[in-house]
Parts: C-alpha cells; sequence; structure tokens
C-alpha cells in the first residue's frame, strides 16, 4: 500500500449465484479522502461498499486496510470486527431510535458496549457530555438535544446518525446516497459537513445526484457493470466520453454528466 492510502481493494470480483456484479475492481483511498463513488443504476458501487464494510465477501481479490497498527487483511473478516477495526457503513434507512430524544441517541451511540437503558441511566461523564455537545455542533442539531429524534426533518436525522457514527470514531466512514430525499439547502449542508469530518478522516459517498457531486466532490471513481471505468476530478469524469456514454446512453451531452455552470 502507498504510504497515505488508508484503504486498498484490489481485483475484487463478487458474484451472486454466478453474476458478477464486481468484476476486478480496483479501488485506493487516500487517507482524508472525500471520494465519490458514482455510476448507473447496477453498476456494483453499492456491491463494493458491501465489500469493504464485510457484508459481502469478493469470490476473488483482496480488502486491505491500513489501521493504526498496521496494514491488515479484511478480505475474509466478518462485519463486525471489520466496524471495530473503524470502518463504519451507514444505510440509506436511518437507525435512529425515533423516541428518545437527539442527546440520549448520541448517548447511546457513545456507549455502544452498554445496554441501551444501562446508557440512559448511567451518569455521563463531564468529557462525554462536552463530546456530545461537540458532535451536536458539527451536526449542526446544538439546539435539538433534548427534542425527540422521531420530530427531527429528514435531513436532520440522517445528520443524526452520521453524528452517531462519528461518535463511534471510525476511520473510514462509508455513506449510501445519504442526501437522497433532502431539500437543496440540507443537501449543500451535508457536503459542508463530510468536508468538515474528512478533516479527521476518510469518506467514501455512493451518489447519484450529481449536482452533489459537482459541488463538493475532488476524487470521483466511476463504475459502469462491476467495472472502474474512470476516476479523477470532476472534471476530467465530464470530459470522458465513456462516461457520458454510459450515463446517457450517447455521446456526451447535456443533463447528468453536462455542464458545470
Ligand atoms: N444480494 C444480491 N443478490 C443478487 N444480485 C445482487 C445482489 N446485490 C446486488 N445485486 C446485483 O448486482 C448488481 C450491482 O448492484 P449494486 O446495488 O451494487 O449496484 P449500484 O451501482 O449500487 O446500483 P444503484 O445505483 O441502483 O444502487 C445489480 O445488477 C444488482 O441487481
Amino acid at each position: 500500500m502507498s504510504s497515505s492510502a488508508i484503504l486498498s481493494c484490489e481485483k475484487v470480483t463478487v458474484a451472486f449465484d454466478g453474476f458478477k456484479a464486481v468484476q476486478g475492481m480496483d479501488l485506493k483511498l487516500e487517507k482524508g479522502e472525500l471520494r465519490f463513488l458514482i455510476g448507473p443504476n447496477g453498476a456494483g458501487k453499492t456491491t463494493m461498499l458491501d465489500v469493504i464494510c464485510g457484508k459481502v465477501k469478493p469470490v476473488s481479490g483482496k480488502v486491505a486496510f491500513e489501521s493504526r497498527s498496521g496494514t491488515i487483511d479484511i478480505t475474509r473478516r466478518k462485519e463486525h470486527k471489520i466496524a471495530e477495526l473503524g470502518i463504519g457503513r451507514k444505510f440509506q434507512a436511518p437507525s435512529i431510535f425515533a423516541g428518545l430524544t437527539v442527546g440520549e441517541n448520541l448517548e447511546i451511540a457513545m456507549s455502544q458496549n452498554r445496554s441501551v437503558w444501562a446508557t440512559l441511566r448511567a451518569s455521563m461523564s463531564k468529557t462525554e457530555s462536552e463530546r456530545i455537545e461537540a458532535e451536536l455542533e458539527l451536526i449542526g442539531l446544538q439546539d435539538h438535544r433534548a427534542l425527540r429524534a422521531g420530530l427531527l426533518s429528514h435531513g436532520q436525522k440522517q445528520w443524526l446518525e452520521i453524528g452517531m457514527m462519528l461518535l463511534q470514531e471510525p476511520e473510514i466512514l462509508l455513506l449510501d446516497e445519504p442526501v437522497a430525499g433532502m431539500t437543496d439547502k440540507e443537501t449543500d449542508k451535508t457536503g459542508e459537513l463530510l468536508q468538515q469530518i474528512v478533516q479527521k478522516r476518510t469518506v467514501v459517498v455512493v451518489e447519484h445526484d450529481m449536482e452533489f457531486v459537482r459541488n463538493f466532490a475532488s476524487k470521483v471513481t466511476v463504475m459502469h457493470e462491476g467495472k472502474l471505468l474512470k476516476e479523477g476530478s470532476m472534471d476530467d469524469v465530464q470530459k470522458d466520453d465513456r462516461v457520458a456514454e454510459v450515463y446517457l446512453g450517447k455521446r456526451r451531452d447535456s443533463d447528468v454528466v453536462g455542464s458545470t455552470a
């Protein structure tokens, strides 16, 4: 692995009943980057996240994680072990406790190894409380600590969930379409949040919202039919005729990979 790489997927192939959803895919992440994984429906993007977090095992290929204590081959590790090593995954469906307050949700996330009720009954240390306060500020929910999480807007629920993940101190965060269903304002706030998160961590985002990708991506990986089609800046990707073809079924045009204006 190169010195600053935090994750390296090499020639990863995934088959579902003989159908190759991912074929010989390479994906290398540098520490602290915000990487967007794009591509048409069925390209294999979500499957790649599944491979990284251990939910799906590849038939061949290798996934190596540069942990704080050295390089670890995580290809065959169990999902919960990979999470413990520092790779967190957020799925599209929120997994917050709607009946508990925002603060309580964060408290639970912070003390994952205690039971939910033991966590709520136990008194928090000053440091823990400050930690939660800092997290609330980061996710923009500082004024909602005592609000029932079920009453938050869709966007706020997503941020809360991101905050809950951050309290588990992952080194890599894998997000599947985090801005789906958000308003434009919420989408922008999410982009800003992700940019703050990568000051300390590495983030991979599977995304269909090209406006969002254009606004916040530095490096984009395009997948098509389970393979790497193109990797580079959004500019490079947008100029690529093959990328335009797979999105639009024709030569470069407006719309999806169109103008940056
Ligand atoms: N558990 C599964 N069993 C069988 N086929 C699957 C399974 N998961 C994914 N696939 C297939 O693998 C291919 C890649 O799916 P994947 O969800 O990774 O694509 P994607 O790029 O994330 O697509 P989308 O953008 O639509 O979410 C698709 O053809 C899908 O139908």
